[in-house]
């Protein structure tokens, strides 16, 4: 390469909404970029760049301020707040990083934005670049999202109600995203899902973490209105095409750990028996909540590991635990991925976050849904009644699975009359996300032509 000759075809900046659930996609979103020629460079926050440990491989990282540089999220007091203060302070700082590539010889071609932050779509637009929202969340949660916005449905839905949308399944009540059965419940974040519609028609490209199979219909009819395009499972490349060398791992890690205990431990059980119990990075339970799902897993008799959050830990019925330690772990985060992929691992008690969700598809490991809130109850709709791989914890009038409910369902799951059913279907999903993001896969052509969409201009 002559001196001063740029080794890349076009520099794209990746800035994700600031929390895991939606860092690590997009940051493999880029992984896949750099390795098609791009210079991708993730966006962070300061706060995020001091408190969570990235390391992004071939992607360059750059924070910028959002205002809360010192204590994050919790700075600004309230959702509201923060999602104001982010707007604020990211829309002048992000511009700034703009001006900063350029004067640097990188200038940036085109902005990949959450879908979440909207007004990042102004600066690229004003910058003349191109803009891609990208979606954490299913083709099908935000179809849902796009009707509540142009008034197609109305909310609260009503318990009696059944949703029927186009190219969706009937939708019952708790098969909803949270915020429409409950509209009191985190009114910030709805107001928040909602606005992702306010400008996508001026969007240049419409990116989703799905893949074609997982949503057919639901993709034609994303196809007809927006430059919509699939791109995922987002997963390591080493569990899906294993084309990235290197790529193994998220490079995110919210909390440290140390996996080789537990990685050991599961490494001395047979294949298949152990439930993998685990909740991401946001939800808290009840110490009620907590007693009966420990009682629950007890009473299956099984293997477990269970990831419970340092913040969460004092919940925990001390006696009951000490008496399951023959049978399993208690850890306080986990490489998630790994586990799933672990041979010992049968089941996977899950709320049903996108990633967590998409990350069991791929890894083809059966699912106990417990979803809590925005689009869960939705994806555990899917798991269940469409792509068949798993069944729901059914919740009494206080919200709480009871330990009979808990241990029927592992067990319904694990050697039940369905669980045949339901490993092959798990098998199947395994076998079709690879596809999708194997050479000539519908993902891979996909990011193909977003790429090429650069080297034409
Ligand atoms: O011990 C653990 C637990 C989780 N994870 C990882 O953390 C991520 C969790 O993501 P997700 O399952 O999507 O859950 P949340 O963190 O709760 O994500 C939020 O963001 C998602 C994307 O918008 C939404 O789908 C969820 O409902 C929302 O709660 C996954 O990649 C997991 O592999 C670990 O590595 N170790």
């Amino acid at each position: 390469m002559a001196k001063g000759e740029r080794d890349y075809t076009a520099h794209v900046l990746v800035l994700p909404y600031p929390a895991q659930g939606h860092i690590n996609p997009t940051l493999q979103f880029a992984k896949r970029l750099v390795s098609r020629g791009l210079k991708a460079t993730l966006v962070t926050t300061i706060f995020i760049s001091k408190t969570i440990e990235i390391e992004p491989g071939p992607v360059g990282v750059e924070p910028i301020s959002d205002g809360c540089d010192e204590a994050g999220y919790a700075e600004a007091g309230s959702v509201e707040a923060y999602l104001e203060r982010l707007e604020a302070v990211g829309q002048r700082t992000l511009a700034e990083l703009l001006d900063k590539q350029a004067q640097a010889g990188h200038p940036v071609s085109c902005l990949v934005y959450d879908s979440f932050l909207t007004w990042a779509l102004g600066v690229a637009k004003g910058l003349g670049l191109t803009g891609a929202s990208f979606f954490t969340q299913t083709c099908s949660v935000s179809a849902v999202h796009y009707h509540v916005y142009h008034g197609n449905l109305k909310v609260p839905v009503d318990v009696l109600t059944t949703v029927t949308l186009p190219a969706l399944p009937a939708l019952g009540i708790s098969d909803v995203p949270g915020f429409f059965s409950d509209v009191l419940s985190y009114p910030g974040y709805m107001k928040l899902l909602l606005n992702q519609f306010s400008n996508l028609e001026n969007a240049d490209w419409v990116l989703f973490n799905t893949f074609d199979k997982l949503e057919e219909q639901m993709v034609k009819w994303m196809e007809e209105r927006w430059r919509m395009i699939t791109i995922g499972p987002t997963l390591p490349s080493m569990y899906l095409d294993k084309r990235l060398e290197g790529d193994e791992n998220y490079s995110v890690n919210l909390y440290k750990q140390d996996i080789a205990a537990y990685m050991k431990w599961l490494d001395t059980k047979p294949t298949g028996s152990v439930v993998y119990i685990s909740f991401g990075s946001l939800v808290e339970l009840s110490e009620e909540h907590m007693e009966e799902l420990a009682c629950g897993i007890r009473g299956s008799n099984k293997y477990f590991l269970w990831v419970v959050r340092e913040i969460e830990k004092k919940k925990l019925p001390a006696k009951l635990i000490e008496d399951m330690e023959d049978k399993g772990m208690i850890v306080t985060w986990s490489k998630q991925i790994e586990v799933l992929a672990h041979e010992a691992v049968g089941c996977f008690v899950t709320h049903c976050g996108w990633n967590s969700t998409m990350e069991a598809l791929c890894l083809g490991v059966p699912m106990v849904c417990m979803p809590q809130w925005t689009d869960q109850p939705t994806n555990a709709k899917f798991v269940v009644d469409v792509w068949g791989v798993g069944v729901r914890l059914k919740v009494d009038d206080k919200g709480i699975v009871r330990r009979e409910e808990m241990e029927s369902c592992i067990k319904e799951v694990m050697e039940g009359e369905r669980s045949e059913e339901i490993k092959r279907n798990a098998k199947k999903w395994k076998e079709l996300s690879k596809e999708a993001m194997d050479e000539g896969g519908s993902s891979d052509k996909n990011i193909d032509e977003f790429v090429a969409s650069f080297l034409k201009t």
